[in-house]
């Protein structure tokens, strides 16, 4: 579902991402983790097909990013850092527009809100205007709009960031719902607590480059610690001795 073969991506003379690879299948929930600027946003961006990368090969569902960017843009579904809503239309509004694009009927349209509604609990934010959103209610919309035609995979860049815990576990367990055969769940975060929750696999990237891949017991059992948090810590503390 998702293949990424040494991804390089240099911004003038910052480099990035150094050789990434890496894959994920179907019916998974894969975790990007890192902490900030560990490169994560430039891999998902790439992925997303909204940035290229200066060498190397990325796949979403067989297709090449660099070469069929729009089979890519059909498959995917994308929450990034941008919350722009327009602020006079309603949540109901917006998520209809989107459906529009996506060429969904009315029917598929009002079911598939009626669906997200009860996943997401959008409640009120369906039929007020944006302007008037809260951080949580802005991003529950961001998300919804984000799936509103079922994408195959769902890529969420810190989709949990300035959340309240009421949002954070609607959130997560809506992470947890998107697990289904023939779909793909990217979830990248700085918050390894929130990867252990939800995610299958995790690739952790630190100044970027990939230094593991893994079920989370795998690197666990790797690094002989208790939780991701201090796993992330043995890794780097490896990594830094190996290259002085
Ligand atoms: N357009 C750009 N020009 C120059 N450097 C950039 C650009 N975009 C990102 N970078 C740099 O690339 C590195 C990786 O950034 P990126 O946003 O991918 O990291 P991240 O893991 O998503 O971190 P964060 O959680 O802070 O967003 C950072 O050092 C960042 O400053």
């Amino acid at each position: 579902m998702l293949d990424i073969q040494d991804i390089t991506k240099t911004y003038g003379k910052f480099t990035a991402l150094k050789g990434v690879s890496f894959s994920a299948g179907e019916g998974e929930v894969f975790g990007l983790l890192g902490p900030n600027g560990a490169g994560k946003t430039t891999l998902l961006r790439i992925l997303a097909t909204l940035l290229s990368p200066t060498s190397g090969h990325a796949r979403v569902g067989g297709h090449e990013v660099t070469e069929s960017p729009e089979a890519v843009r059909r498959l995917i579904g994308v929450v990034n850092g941008g919350m722009g809503l327009p602020a006079r239309l309603t949540g109901r509004e917006v998520l209809r527009s989107f459906a529009g694009l996506y060429g969904l009927n009315r029917e598929t349209t009002e079911a598939r809100i009626a669906q997200l509604d009860a996943q997401l609990d959008l409640g009120r934010t369906l039929d007020v205007r944006a302007g008037e959103y809260s951080t949580g209610m802005k991003q529950k919309v961001v998300i919804a709009r984000a799936v509103i035609h079922d994408p195959t995979v769902l890529i969420l860049d810190e989709a949990a960031s300035g959340l309240d815990i009421f949002a954070r576990r609607t959130l997560l367990d809506f992470v947890q719902a998107t697990r289904a055969p023939g779909r793909l769940t990217l979830y990248s975060t700085h918050v390894m607590s929130e990867a252990e929750e939800v995610c299958d696999r995790v690739a952790i990237l630190h100044q970027g480059q990939l230094v593991t891949v893994g079920t989370i017991p795998e690197i666990l059992a790797r690094t002989g610690q208790s939780n991701l948090e201090r796993a992330f810590f043995t890794l780097v503390k490896g990594e830094d001795a190996r290259a002085v």
